[in-house]
């Protein structure tokens, strides 16, 4: 049988890895795919010592691969927005399968280029494009068909997770944490999307379509990243025995989907507190199965290059099967999405970390839990630190309730006169997994 041609734009970390990776398990994939995967083209600005490809077609041209009528599959590694999308889209009009780590592209373009693959009769596959190696679209899109979902949370970012977990347990810098995680090649080409919760956003997007059934909506997602993150914060939470993650979270609820990345305090005890490093970890709670955790490295070369090559096998597979048996792009089938909306975040509810300073004066403290009482805001913890100055730090940890009434709470707190400065928040979240 006729080997299947794959053409591999950008030989960055991703694209480098998914080199040597189809290369060094050449044979065992064709095992599994059935046919024989060659890599007959690479489009790159420049070679890189990763990866050896003499004996390979190089053009610097990566719009040349996406037109090879030699090609079969195009496996999109640039990153970014707009190139990618116009390389993608060339891709589907010349009939080529396409296979993308790239979440950016998909969380913002994702339903114009399936519709375009529908239309043209070719899949796109983006397994690598959140959570990196672990299987996790593929576990909810295909393991979880039977469950009804009802959340779904996640540490999906391994540049955050790194950082959050240097600091907590080294105590060591942000800026200097970070430098390390580029240097390792986790961060994307602007870390800022790492940091600053985009990326998590553009992963928790697709997550939450592909669980729900709904249209990938990113522009509605409540994005927090970690830089407000202070040392003291990870020592407070950790004193009372939680730790601080950087989650994304989605929820189906009554009157639409809450759709959220933020820094979330979470019980030392639970599994999503104990996933550190570049690891990820994805909770996933359905109404069948119940809770299942899918956890392993978010990002690297080759981690990454193992979801890139299972969905070139997928593509592969799906060579031999007719249009309307392949599994949707968004695990729900396009005329069967769902039009209930993604909540703002007023709406949606949690247990809050407060840190404020007060001046060290009675009756401070009694005004603060007033604002929260008159709010319907019940506290579970207080802690005012020790301290030889005039401020003192205090810290509070409340039960669940909806961001709105929290945020009414905190302009009257941040109101009062011996209040200094901005109260911090944290959200809390007691997953039990
Ligand atoms: N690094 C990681 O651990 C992971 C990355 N991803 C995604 O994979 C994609 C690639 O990421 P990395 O490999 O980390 O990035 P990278 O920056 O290491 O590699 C991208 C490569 O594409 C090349 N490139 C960009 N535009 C080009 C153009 N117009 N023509 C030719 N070459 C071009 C760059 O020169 C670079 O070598 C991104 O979408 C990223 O979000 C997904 C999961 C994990
Ligand atoms: N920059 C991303 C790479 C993988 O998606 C991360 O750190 O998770
Ligand atoms: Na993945």
């Amino acid at each position: 049988m006729k080997p299947v041609k794959v053409g591999i734009c950008g030989l960055g970390t991703v694209g480098s890895g998914t080199f040597n990776v189809l290369h060094r398990n050449a044979e065992e994939i064709s095992r599994r795919a059935g046919r024989r995967i060659i890599v007959e083209q690479v489009g790159a600005r420049r070679d890189n010592a990763a990866c050896d490809t003499r004996g390979t077609q190089v053009t610097r041209d990566i719009f040349e691969v996406a037109t090879n009528p030699e090609i079969d599959v195009v496996v999109e590694l640039i990153g970014g927005y707009d190139v990618a999308k116009s390389l993608v889209m060339t891709a589907i009009e010349n009939g080529k399968h396409v296979v993308t780590a790239n979440k950016a592209l998909i969380a913002v373009h994702g339903n114009e280029i399936f519709e375009a693959a529908q239309k043209h009769n070719v899949m796109v596959a983006f397994e690598a494009s959140v959570a990196g190696g672990i299987p996790v679209i593929k576990a909810i899109r295909e393991g979880l068909a039977a469950n009804s979902i009802n959340w779904l949370a996640g540490i999906i970012n391994g540049t955050g997770n790194f950082i959050l977990t240097e600091m907590r347990e080294k105590g060591r810098d942000f800026a200097d944490v970070l430098a390390e995680a580029q240097a390792f090649g986790y961060a994307e080409a602007d870390p800022t999307f790492d940091v600053e919760g985009i990326d998590a956003a553009h992963k928790l997007t697709i997550l939450a379509s592909i669980a729900f059934g709904i249209p990938l909506q990113f522009d509605k997602a409540y994005t927090e990243g970690i830089s407000c993150i202070t040392p003291q914060d990870v020592e407070y939470a950790e004193e009372l025995g939680y730790r601080i993650k950087h989650l994304g979270i989605s929820r189906r609820s009554e009157h639409g989907f809450e759709l959220r990345v933020h820094p979330t305090l979470v019980p030392e005890s639970e599994l999503l507190a104990n996933v550190n490093g570049v690891m990820n970890a994805v909770m996933v709670d359905g109404d069948a199965v119940g809770r299942t955790l899918y956890y392993g490295a978010g990002a690297g070369a080759e981690p990454t290059a193992s979801a890139v090559v299972a969905d070139v096998v997928d593509v592969v597979r799906t060579l031999t099967a007719d249009r309307d048996n392949r599994v949707p792009h968004l695990a729900f089938q396009p005329t069967a999405l769902s039009d209930q909306p993604i909540l703002p975040m007023t709406e949606t509810e949690t247990g809050f970390y407060l840190r404020l300073q007060a001046a060290e004066k009675p009756g401070v403290l009694a005004s603060i839990t007033k604002i929260l009482g008159d709010n319907g805001i019940n506290i579970e913890a207080i802690v005012q630190k020790e301290t030889s100055e005039e401020q003192v730090p205090v810290i509070l940890l409340t039960q669940r309730v909806k961001e709105q009434k929290m945020n009414e709470a905190i302009e009257a707190i941040e109101a009062l006169d011996d209040i200094i400065g901005q109260v911090t928040r944290i959200r809390v979240e007691h997953l039990k997994g």
